[in-house]
C-alpha cells in the first residue's frame, strides 16, 4: 500500500503481463479493526484492474516484518502503526539552523529500535557548521550517519537508500523537503493519486511513498514532527542490540536497565569488556533515560 486518503487507498500491484499497476482500493469489513497503512502487503480482490473509478477491496494484511509506531503523546495509549515494513529510519536535522533537537532524535531512535528498522542519521546543513558533536553524541551506539548539505553529492546516501525502503523523519526547517526534493525531483507525479483526491500534497497524509530513480523507496512522512512513546518499553529497545540483550537476559525481572536499577547485569558486562563497552552502554543509558517512564517499571 503506497498512499492513502480519507480511506481510500493507493495500492500497487505486480501485474505479470502489465508491470506495475496501482489501484484505488477501499478496506473490506472481513479486516474488522486492523489498520492498513503505507508499507503494508495487503491482499486486493473485487475490481483490480486499476481503470479510472474502479474500486478493489483490501481483504487481508500481510505480517508486518517492522512497523514504526507512535502514540500521539507518551500517556496515550493508542497505538498508531505509522509505516509497515521499512527497513531504515532516516532522522533528518540539522547540525544548526535550527539547533539540534536532541530530545527528537533520541526518540526517533528508540522507535527506530522498537519497530526493527534500522537508524540513519542524516545531518543536513554541514555548510553551516560541523556535524561533529552530533556524530560524537550517537557513536556509541554505533549509529549510522551521513552528513549532507544542499551542495553536496547525493551519493553517500543514495548508497543507503538503494534497495531498500527508508522512512524520513525530521521537524519543521531542517531541510527534508529540500532533500526530498533532490531525491526525487519529480515527487509531484508520484503522488499524484493524492493530490488528485482533492488536499494538497503535504497535508493530506501522513506519509507518503516515493521512488527513487535509482532504486530503493523513501516515505516521506509530513505530519510527524513528534513520537509519543507509551508503549515502548525498555526491553524492546535493549532487543535491538544483540550483544545487550544477550547479557540483560541475567537481570532481574522486570530490570529497567539503567544506572538506578541496583541488579542490573548490564553493569557487570560493560567492566568485563573494553572501554568501548562501556561507552555503548554509558550511550544506551541516556537514551533509555532520555525518553523517561517508558512501560511498565518505571
Ligand atoms: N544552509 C543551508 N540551508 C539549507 C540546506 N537545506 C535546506 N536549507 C534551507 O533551510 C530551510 C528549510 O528547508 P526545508 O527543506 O523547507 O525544510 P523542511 O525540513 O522541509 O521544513 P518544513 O518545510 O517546515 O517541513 C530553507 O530555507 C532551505 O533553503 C542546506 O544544506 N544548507
Ligand atoms: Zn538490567
Amino acid at each position: 500500500m503506497i498512499a492513502v486518503d480519507r480511506g481510500r487507498m493507493t495500492v500497487r500491484v505486480e501485474d505479470p503481463g502489465a508491470g506495475q499497476v496501482e489501484l484505488t482500493a477501499m478496506r473490506a469489513r472481513e479486516l474488522g479493526k486492523h489498520g492498513v497503512v503505507v508499507g503494508d502487503q495487503v491482499r486486493v480482490v473485487g475490481d483490480t484492474s486499476g481503470r479510472t473509478d474502479s474500486l478493489a477491496r483490501i481483504v487481508a494484511i500481510e505480517e508486518r516484518t517492522t512497523s514504526l509506531r507512535r502514540t500521539a503523546d507518551d500517556t496515550d495509549p493508542t497505538e498508531r502503526v505509522v509505516v509497515a515494513n521499512a527497513d531504515q529510519l532516516v532522522i533528518v536535522t540539522a547540525v544548526t539552523d535550527p539547533e539540534p533537537a536532541l530530545g527528537f532524535l533520541d526518540r526517533c531512535l528508540v522507535a527506530a529500535y522498537a519497530g526493527g528498522l534500522e537508524p540513519l542519521l542524516c545531518l543536513t546543513k554541514t555548510d553551516l557548521a560541523s556535524p561533529q558533536p552530533l556524530l560524537d553524541r550517537y557513536a556509541g551506539l554505533g549509529v549510522d550517519a551521513v552528513p549532507m548539505s544542499r551542495e553536496a553529492p547525493l551519493d553517500p546516501l543514495l548508497d543507503r537508500l538503494a534497495g531498500r525502503m527508508s522512512v524520513l523523519v525530521g521537524q519543521s526547517g531542517v531541510g527534508k523537503s529540500t532533500l526530498v526534493n533532490r531525491l526525487v525531483p519529480d515527487a509531484f507525479r508520484a503522488t499524484g493519486e493524492v493530490t488528485k483526491a482533492g488536499k494538497g500534497r503535504h497535508t493530506s497524509s501522513s506519509a507518503v511513498l516515493l521512488d527513487l530513480p535509482g532504486g530503493g523507496t523513501v516515505i516521506d512522512t509530513p505530519g510527524i514532527r513528534s513520537f509519543g512513546l507509551a508503549h515502548v518499553t525498555a526491553e524492546d529497545v535493549v532487543a535491538a542490540f544483540d550483544d545487550v540483550a544477550e547479557a540483560a537476559l541475567d537481570c532481574p525481572p522486570g530490570c529497567g536497565h539503567t544506572a538506578a536499577d541496583p541488579d542490573c547485569a548490564l553493569d557487570a558486562w560493560a567492566e568485563a569488556g573494553p572501554p568501548a563497552r562501556g561507552e555503548r552502554l554509558a550511550s544506551l543509558r541516556r537514551l533509555l533515560d532520555a525518553v523517561g517512564q517508558l512501560g511498565p517499571g518505571y
